[in-house]
């Protein structure tokens, strides 16, 4: 059964996350991925000090802290974005099933594909909805419409979004609401099947019935992917996460249980912050 409510929590204090308590332990978990002395720099800033984490599998792990902290910068790294950015420089290891992703021999294109990435904005292509689930794996070489139409339908499905567009497949992906947007592209992500879906504030953009929509989506994904998110909103962090990342000035300041950590949290920063004592 679901431990999952919608119901909205008023505060964050036990028994206050619109779901039960599911009190997750990291020594019990499978791990996914892994950060080892991590240090990141933007040019001579340095945006990352010292990252050490284990991330479980098929768990939602939430990277919450105020802005500017580099909760995007670190979720970014996990898939090698940051490459993209000019003077961008990056130190220590990353382990994805025990391959440090930063190796020589790894594939930037197939490791995107293994930790797919959803951004705060929804960016559907100017293609139809079919063909916006379909283009990772034409990508990939597969053309059979058989196959296409079967993993396009699988997608939708697996996003919450069939029953919405098994009409209207062929229309224009851009004439989907924003919150439908959101869906497609988690729906485009998954098409490829990743072991990772990287989520940057994917709600933020989003009205609350497509908010809840998306966060009930997250915890159905979860039974296939492991799930880092990013979000300004602690009571999001609390009801869709398993383990939370508290961040400040570019340091984890505390890991763990998303349970312990919203309600008895060792640091006085973590405290303050999810008090709203912080600033
Ligand atoms: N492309 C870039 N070039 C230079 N500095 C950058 C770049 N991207 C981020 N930074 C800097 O790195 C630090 C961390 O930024 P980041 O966006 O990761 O923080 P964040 O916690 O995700 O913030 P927010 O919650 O506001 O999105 C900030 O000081 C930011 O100014």
């Amino acid at each position: 059964m679901s431990d999952y409510s919608t119901a909205e929590p008023q505060s964050i204090d036990a028994g206050a996350f619109g779901r039960a308590r599911r009190d997750r332990d990291l020594a019990n978990e499978a791990m996914c991925l892994e950060t080892r002395h991590l240090n990141l720099f933007y040019g001579n800033k340095q945006a990352l000090h010292d990252i050490n984490m284990q991330v479980p599998k098929k768990r939602v792990t939430a990277f919450i802290g105020p802005s500017g902290c580099g909760k995007s910068t670190l979720l970014r790294t996990f898939n090698r974005m940051n490459d993209l950015v000019d003077g961008c420089r990056v130190d220590g290891e990353i382990l994805l099933d025990q391959q440090n992703i930063f190796d020589r021999s790894v594939d930037v294109t197939g490791l995107r594909q293994r930790v797919g990435m959803v951004f705060q904005k929804p960016n559907p292509f100017p293609k139809s909805i079919y063909e916006n689930v379909a283009y990772g794996l034409r990508l990939q070489g597969q053309n059979a419409k058989r196959v296409l139409d079967e993993a396009v339908e699988e997608s939708l499905k697996g996003a919450a979004l069939w029953d919405e567009v098994k009409d209207r497949l062929h229309d224009s992906a851009l004439g989907l609401s924003g919150g439908q947007q959101q869906r497609l592209v988690i729906a485009r992500a998954i098409a490829v099947q990743p072991e990772v879906l990287l989520l940057d504030e994917p709600c933020s953009a989003l009205d609350p019935i497509s908010t809840l929509k998306v966060e009930e989506l997250i915890h159905e994904l979860k039974e296939q992917f492991t799930i880092l998110i990013v979000t300004h909103n602690m009571q999001q962090a609390a009801r869709v996460s398993d383990y939370t990342a508290f961040m400040y000035l570019g340091k984890m300041v505390e890991y763990g249980d998303t349970d312990t950590l919203f309600t008895n949290p060792t640091n006085k920063q973590t405290e303050d912050y999810i008090t709203g004592r912080y600033g």
